[in-house]
């Protein structure tokens, strides 16, 4: 690069030579409105910035988001598009008590980590933050960040946290898109993504995202033709988010990277477009790998890319894909890992650390005595979506005969499975992936011979995923997962009560071997993880897309003392889960949920010590876990966003849960898990 940029440009990597005026001034720091850091010591120490000041600046760092930070005058000054060890002019635009943030002007000279971004957008487009930083020192921010967040936010002291597992090459990954669509006032059409902290659509233009998968820039072009070139397209508005006005809103593009498969969404503020089934017809003959094109019908002002009701144009409205040896169908609406490379290797990360690796040679084919496969009745029971409780050993009580507390969840009655059976919850399942490919791990064999049974629990808030996961169930042929519709935060909490009040009743507590956690951004709700130190499972998998609030829940999973760490809700009480339940009705007993869970006495309660006052139960000692091993995995190159995965072990080795007093699943998944430290694991990481 040899041109200086400005503004929110990112310097080019060739330094400027500096000016008469530039090598006077390294030589007087502070002088004039300038001042700089290559003259030694603190940078403008003692004397406070204000915007428009233009100063040098030498970033050590990057912070969370992806800006350089360096120090001046003992303040944290943040710059976009730098990397550390450039040295740079930038400009003051911003100054807050503790904190400045500064535009790059120019770039004096490139720090060791600087390459040239791919993309001739970088830094026009909000897509993309590191580009300009080389890949391997973009793993090894990601990998610091990962750990920061646990120390800072978790009070974890020297974090066990490997190696950023990289993607090779990192490019046109993306399996997805959601792409604003604009009308220029001259009818030209702008589709693109939004500009740094703004609302204003950068156009792909004819060079298409470096990062999307090619057919997405392809269904991008081929809508942008039909808007500007056939005459229904040029009668179509698109959506003026300040006004709420216009019909065309997004274009969402979902594409299959094994099945080639894609599937293209016209997000809708109104009832439908002009000759939208022509639109249709049209894309599919463009795009040939579009196996349909369906229209999702959103009214409503506001971020969220998606409204509540899709509708079939063209095709069918879902694509299906294959992931770890799986079949999957994925509808628009449904959850899927943007990076199915990346994903791939995330899930046999997370099932190592949840099973360990498979012992195929010892361990008997198919669930065992008392699972499901010896059932005739649950195996109808979850054929015909019948409500039905399946337990520890795989054995389902249907609603025709539930389970104790009656509930239409599942009990953890370990007896009656006939034998110690294996039991994995996955809580945020989506469309299933994770569950089903511990499903197929666990059928062929993953468990030891002692464990003679399994089975899996996937729960998930989203109807049309569920959906999905139940379909991709049978795809597969995996029988002993059943799919519950509802909040995890929900659900939960009524199984710990439930299972409370079964180990009441019966000789073993028999909880879950294993709570796999896989939630959005937020994180988890303080319930769930209430809930999840109630069932105190051996094991806790917990996959992350941000260390910020992976380092807050595992503050509270092993009880740091992080003033991060949310207090924790009262859990329902038994009897009060149970009654919920019954007083629920049958619909909400198919899915699984007890209607009104939320709400059930305890369960909402705001305070650590609310519980009992408010007729909840807590546990006398919840167990505490430690983290036994992170690996954060690059699911996102070129962001400033990392994926992780987190295994916690219960610190007492995985017996009873303390002080519930009754016998835990002891010994569960410790027998199979191989050798799994800090850093290691299984496969090609
Ligand atoms: C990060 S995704 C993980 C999905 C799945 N494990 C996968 O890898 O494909 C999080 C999922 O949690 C679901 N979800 C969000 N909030 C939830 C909640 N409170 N209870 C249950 N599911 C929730 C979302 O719909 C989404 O499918």
């Amino acid at each position: 690069m040899s041109r200086e940029r400005r503004g929110a440009r990112p310097p080019t990597n060739r330094p400027r030579s500096a000016t008469g005026r530039e090598r006077r001034h390294r030589h007087r720091p502070g002088a004039g409105d300038r001042d700089g850091a290559a003259a030694g010591g603190t940078p403008g120490a003692g004397r406070p910035l204000r915007p428009g000041q233009v100063i040098e600046l030498e970033p050590h760092a990057l912070a969370a988001g992806g800006d350089a930070v360096a120090r001046y005058g003992g303040m944290a000054v943040f710059v976009p598009w730098a990397v550390p060890g450039d040295r740079l002019r930038v400009r003051v635009v911003d100054v807050k008590p503790r904190f400045a943030r500064a535009e790059p002007e120019a770039l004096l000279v490139p720090g060791p980590g600087r390459v040239d971004p791919a993309c001739p957008l970088f830094a026009r487009c909000g897509g993309c933050r590191l580009q300009h930083l080389a890949y391997p020192q973009q793993l090894a921010w990601k990998r610091q960040m990962v750990v920061d967040a646990l120390e800072r936010i978790g009070r974890i002291p020297d974090p066990p946290v490997g190696e950023t597992l990289g993607m090779d090459p990192p490019w046109y990954y993306r399996n997805k898109a959601a792409i604003p669509v604009r009308r220029l006032p001259s009818g030209r059409v702008v589709m693109g993504f939004f500009a740094p902290g703004t609302h204003a659509v950068i156009d792909l233009e004819a060079t298409g995202c470096a990062i999307q998968h090619p057919v997405i820039n392809q269904v991008v072009a081929a809508l942008r033709r039909w808007l500007e070139e056939d005459p229904d397209g040029r009668a179509t508005s698109t959506y003026d988010e300040t006004r709420h006005q216009g019909l065309l809103r997004h274009l969402v593009v979902r594409v299959g990277l094994r099945s080639g498969e894609a599937l293209a969404g016209l997000v809708v503020n109104g009832e439908g477009l002009p000759g939208e089934e022509r639109l249709a017809r049209y894309l599919r003959r463009e795009v040939p790998q579009l196996v349909g094109v369906v229209k999702n019908l959103h009214r409503r002002p506001g971020n969220a890319i998606l409204g509540p009701e899709t509708v079939p144009l063209d095709g069918r409205p879902w694509i299906f894909d294959e992931l770890g040896g799986l079949r999957f169908r994925i509808s628009l609406e449904s959850f899927y890992q943007v990076n199915p490379v990346q994903a791939e290797r995330l899930y046999r990360l997370a099932l190592d650390y949840a099973l360990g690796r498979p012992i195929t040679a010892e361990a008997p084919k198919g669930p065992g005595p008392g699972s499901l496969a010896d059932e005739p009745a649950g195996r109808r029971a979850l054929a015909t979506g019948e409500a039905a409780s399946v337990t520890p050993g795989g054995a389902m009580a249907t609603r025709a005969a539930p389970a104790a507390g009656g509930s239409g969840l599942p009990t953890g009655d370990a007896t009656a499975g006939g034998g110690a059976g294996f039991w994995l919850v996955d809580a945020y399942a989506g469309i299933g992936t994770l569950a089903l490919l511990a499903a197929a791990r666990l059928r062929d064999g993953v468990v030891a011979q002692d464990r003679r049974s399994w089975r899996v629990t996937a729960i998930e808030v989203v109807p049309e995923a569920t959906e999905d996961a139940r379909t991709n169930a049978a795809l597969n042929g995996l029988e002993n997962v059943e799919f519950v519709t509802g909040a995890v935060e929900e659900v939960l909490p009524h199984l710990a009560a439930a299972l409370q009040e079964a180990a009441g009743t019966g000789p073993g507590r028999g909880g879950p071997d294993v709570v796999l956690l896989d939630p959005p951004r937020k994180g988890c709700d303080p319930a769930a993880l209430a809930a999840c130190l109630e069932l105190a499972p051996p094991r806790i998998v917990y996959v992350s897309c941000n260390p910020v609030t992976l380092a807050r829940d595992l503050a509270v999973l092993c009880d740091t003392g992080s003033p991060a760490a949310p207090p924790l809700p009262a859990l329902p009480r038994p009897a009060a889960a149970a009654g919920a339940a019954g007083a629920g009705g049958e619909a909400a007993m198919v899915e699984g949920v007890p209607a009104g869970g939320a709400t059930a006495p305890g369960a909402a309660a705001g305070g650590g010590t609310a519980g009992d006052a408010q007729g909840g139960v807590r546990p006398r000692r919840r167990p505490r876990y430690r983290v036994v091993a992170v690996r954060p995995v690059d699911m996102f190159p070129q962001t400033a966003h990392v994926e992780c995965v987190a295994l916690l072990e219960r610190d007492d080795g995985g017996g009873p849960a303390p002080g519930a007093g009754t016998t835990g699943p002891a010994g569960t998944a410790t027998a199979t898990a191989g050798a799994i430290t800090a850093g290691t694991g299984a496969g090609d990481r």
